[in-house]
């Protein structure tokens, strides 16, 4: 038999490639290996160990043939391997989520202190034999308000340590669990990211870099920051537009920062990350919040002992692509769960993110409901692994998509998620216009029992607003409800759904801003409310109530899309005016294609969904 080969194009610990190097032939170029060189290496190799620097592209992937079966990332991020193209070659990709959180959250307490008392600049004119003390007067952190953008494991970590600094901690995370939140000292979790900008001395972002996270601080945030505010960054270059953190120290608008990640590391000079790196008030590392000793053994044991795993032809702890569904439920089962998280990634980017720079906070818990045929499924647990999946993957590129029927559970308890399922055995579909399908699904979010205080979440979510309906057909799925309004569309792809006024021109006037950005709309449709179930309240379902899930979610908030329309006194609108476009769309959906959505006349709002 041939001996596995394992490639190691980066400084990955000994500790962990020794695991790996009795059994396996282990190439190891610590210094790195060009793009031609790894496309020219990898079709002889069955394992890939890579950390930041190592670009893992679809074309890699493409070269690597089918002898790679296991792709490698020592550390939490993997934005640097294009899982879609790996899970489509049927290739593993694994990562350490937490082996270097400690190391990633003590290097933004440097970072933090470093930037309010200067210690780069202070070190480098010291050294240059210049005496400034007059020139580098601090500010404290004790006693300062930090803002942290991200309250997963890293920046749990941060609050921790930074609440044990003195600092009163603020939080911006839709999907951050609140009880955790709270026992950690963590003051409060603030709905939209702007309610905490005026506030903060110190900004600290670790969210992953997602389509929803990039350029997620620009200009118009910087501008709400006192002029005082310094922010950090230890989790991706792109998070903070660098033009708009540029300009605003320039400007004065913001004091300092602090940066260990670039859009391109390293930076050269055609990005603004070049400027920022030389600038007077940033003190920048490259990108050295994972170089620790301690961390770098960890993920490389963690990941080591993964790879040995999948070698040997076993299940790994921590794959970022691992299967859904057991091979024996696949073919019952499959479209009803891919339906089931589309519904879930509809719901979070609809509902959660409005379409503003700003995201929401979604309900933290939700009823599932199986009409028709699907009320007698006995294994249900691949559709609720689909839900939390699709409810949380929008805000991760690792913990959302490693979710499977075994982790489940434990994603939806870390998030406080908590779904009730509801088997509907009142015949095919309970709402009037499911009757026609042999299995429906409805999501709906329901008030949490300590929300039910709250009256006016209560009668929002009485009154029937954020739920999702769909069905399959001929295995294909589509959504037939979307919070008040009547449709019919297949949820794939990327799709904006605009809420306006019924009003002619509409069409038109979306049409020409989308041509105007070269955007190619593949279908559009208009989807009209449901005066009857809106009036109702309610989606009518008289389901038994068959088994009850302790998983879940998200925070409790109104959807502002589904909200009602800013109708003026006099105004001849009325409730039947509003209607809801939902167009697939091919092209990059920038920030100025949504703003230019958002402002086109009779648009209430507009969600950008990727599914
Ligand atoms: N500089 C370095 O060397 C290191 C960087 N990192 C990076 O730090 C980041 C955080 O890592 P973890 O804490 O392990 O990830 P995590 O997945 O545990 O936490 C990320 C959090 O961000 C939240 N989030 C997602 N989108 C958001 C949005 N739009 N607004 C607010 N919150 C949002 C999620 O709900 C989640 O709670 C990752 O990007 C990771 O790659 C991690 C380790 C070392
Ligand atoms: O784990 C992460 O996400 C990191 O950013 C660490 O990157 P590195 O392994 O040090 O290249």
């Amino acid at each position: 038999m041939v001996t596995p080969r394992i490639l190691v194009p980066e400084k990955v610990s000994v500790d962990g490639l020794a695991l790996l190097s009795e059994d396996y032939e282990v190439v190891s170029r610590p210094q790195g290996l060009s793009p031609e060189e790894l496309l020219s290496l990898i079709p002889s190799f069955d394992a890939l160990i890579v950390r930041s620097e190592t670009k893992v592209t679809a074309e890699v992937l493409s070269a690597a043939g089918s002898r790679l079966r296991v792709v490698a990332r020592a550390g939490v991020g993997v934005d640097n391997i294009n899982v879609e193209a790996a899970t489509a070659g049927g290739i593993i990709v694994v990562n350490s989520p937490a082996g270097n959180i400690v190391a990633a959250a003590e290097h933004t307490v440097a970072l933090l202190l470093a930037t309010a008392r200067n210690v780069g600049r202070a070190d480098r004119t010291t050294k240059e034999g210049r005496w400034e003390r007059g020139k580098l007067v601090g500010v404290e952190v004790g006693r300062k308000t930090l803002g942290i953008v991200g309250l997963g494991k890293v920046g749990m970590k941060v609050a921790r340590m930074c609440i044990g600094l003195g600092m009163k901690v603020i939080a911006f995370d839709p999907y951050a669990n609140p009880d955790l939140a709270r026992q950690t000292g963590v003051e409060r979790l603030v709905p939209r990211l702007q309610d905490m900008l005026p506030e903060i001395d110190f900004m600290t972002i670790h969210t992953p870099l997602l389509a929803s996270t990039l350029d997620l601080i620009g200009e118009t945030e910087f501008k709400l920051m006192k002029p005082t505010a310094r922010v950090l960054n230890v989790a991706r270059g792109g998070v903070y537009n660098e033009a708009a953190l540029l300009d605003a120290l320039n400007k004065g608008i913001i004091a300092g920062a602090g940066l260990d990640v670039f859009t391109k590391e390293p930076p050269d000079e055609s990005t603004p990350a070049w400027d920022l790196l030389r600038h007077e008030k940033v003190v920048a590392t490259p990108h050295l919040g994972a170089s620790t000793v301690e961390a770098q053994e960890n993920v490389a044991v963690d990941v080591c002992t993964q790879v040995a795993a999948v070698l040997r032809g076993e299940l790994p702890t921590s794959a970022v692509n691992a299967p859904l569904i057991l091979p024996e439920e696949y073919r019952a089962l499959k479209p009803y769960a891919k339906l089931i998280e589309r519904m879930g990634g509809l719901y979070t980017q609809n509902f959660v993110s409005p379409p503003s720079s700003s995201v929401g906070v979604g309900a933290r818990h939700f009823e599932l409901v199986y009409h028709g045929d699907l009320a007698g499924v006995s294994n249900s647990r691949p559709l609720l692994a689909a839900l939390i999946r699709g409810l949380v993957s929008p805000f991760s590129d690792t913990a959302g998509k490693h979710v499977n029927i075994v982790n489940a559970m434990a994603v939806a308890r870390e998030k406080g998620i908590i779904i009730r399922e509801v088997h509907a055995h009142s015949g095919a579909g309970s709402g009037k216009e499911n009757s026609v399908y042999a299995s429906s699904v409805t999501l709906r979010a329901v008030a949490a029992e300590d929300e039910q205080q709250d009256r006016e979440k209560t009668e929002s979510v009485n009154a029937g607003r954020q739920v999702i309906e769909g069905y399959v057909s001929a295995n294909n799925i589509y959504i037939s409800r979307l919070g008040r309004f009547s449709a019919n569309f297949i949820p794939e792809g990327t799709l904006l759904i605009l809420h306006n006024f019924d009003e002619p021109g509409k069409i038109g006037g979306v049409g020409s801003v989308l041509g105007r950005h070269g955007i190619n709309i593949r279908f559009m449709q208009v989807a009209s409310l449901d005066l009857e179930r809106s009036k109702a309240g309610q989606d009518g379902t008289k389901g038994q109530e068959r088994t009850q899930s302790d998983m879940i979610a998200t925070n409790g908030n109104d959807d502002s899309q589904h909200a009602q329309p800013p109708v003026s006194e006099g105004s001849s609108k009325k409730k039947g005016d509003e209607a809801l476009m939902i167009l697939g769309v091919d092209g990059d959906i920038t920030k100025q294609v949504m703003e230019d959505l958002r402002t086109a006349e009779g648009i209430l709002n507009v969600s950008l969904v990727q599914l």
